[in-house]
């Protein structure tokens, strides 16, 4: 299993109400940026489950198992020594001592990924694993903000802060291509595509009960974030 990460002041968990954020939504609408900062203020640890799903892809390529293979890509998600470093000022990614940072976000590899996250049975193990991590993050630090597309959902639809991220597609592509310097065309057909194949499992476009809809079409990314933090301060007062 893996470690929780380098932010584990044990002290702050003790004695005070624990809080789990979670924040779902499409690619391009200030999750991870969000997330990692809302941690950062409240010195709580950050889980990346993207970051999971792109680490299993990497391993898959690496060790020559056909991602096109379910069963093989299953065991893969068994047994893959994931590392994930959960410190928002510096989350990182490893599996074994092979950090893979860089190499999880290339393009070839992006536009791979959902053939993993597809598979049932792979979520399956990758949902006991992130439901792992937030408890020993939550323990350890007092709080803990997860990002993915069924974490309000699925992964922890009991925590205490549930947000749906959402952005018109316009501004997500407009996003996503100036971060990656490529063309909005060229960003439209990976993403496009990469929503489509991720709302066959998951359903992170319209906010389920109880989850709380930010919409950051119109929002500045000061003004996402102060939405954010509103709505986290709100249920630590509760
Ligand atoms: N409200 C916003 N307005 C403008 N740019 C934003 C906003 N939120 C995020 N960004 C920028 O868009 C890009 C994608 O954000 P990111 O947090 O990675 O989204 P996600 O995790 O949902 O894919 C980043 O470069 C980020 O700085
Ligand atoms: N909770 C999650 C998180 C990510 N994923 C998968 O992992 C991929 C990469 O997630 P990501 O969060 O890094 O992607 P971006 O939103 O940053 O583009 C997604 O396209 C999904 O296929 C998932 O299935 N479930």
């Amino acid at each position: 299993m893996s470690e929780g990460g380098d932010n584990g002041d044990e002290r702050k968990g003790s004695g005070m109400k624990q809080i789990q954020v979670a924040i779902d939504g499409p690619s391009g609408t200030g999750k991870s940026s969000v997330s990692k900062l809302v941690a950062k203020q409240h010195g709580w640890g950050y889980l990346d489950t993207g970051a999971m799903y792109r680490a299993l892809t990497w391993w898959c390529l690496d060790q020559d198992v056909d991602l096109d293979d379910g069963p093989a890509v299953t065991d893969a998600s068994k047994s893959f020594d994931l590392q994930m470093g959960t410190d928002p000022s510096n989350p990182t990614v490893a599996v074994g001592d092979r950090r893979i940072d860089a190499e999880i976000r290339e393009p070839e590899l992006t536009r791979q990924v959902a053939k993993v996250a597809t598979n049932l049975e792979v979520r399956a193990n990758m949902r006991e694993r992130q439901r792992a991590l937030m408890q020993q993050l939550a323990e350890q630090t007092g709080g803990v903000v997860a990002e993915g597309r069924d974490i309000t959902t699925v992964v922890a639809p009991d925590a205490d802060v549930r947000i749906l991220m959402t952005a018109s597609e316009e501004a997500r592509l407009a996003r996503r291509s100036k971060e990656l310097s490529s063309t909005v065309e060229a960003t439209r057909s990976q993403i496009v595509d990469r929503d489509k194949a991720d709302s066959t499992v998951s359903q992170f476009m319209t906010a389920a009960d109880g989850v709380t809809l930010v919409d950051t079409s119109e929002l500045t990314f000061e003004e996402s974030l102060a939405a954010v933090l509103q709505i986290v301060q709100g249920a630590r007062r509760d």
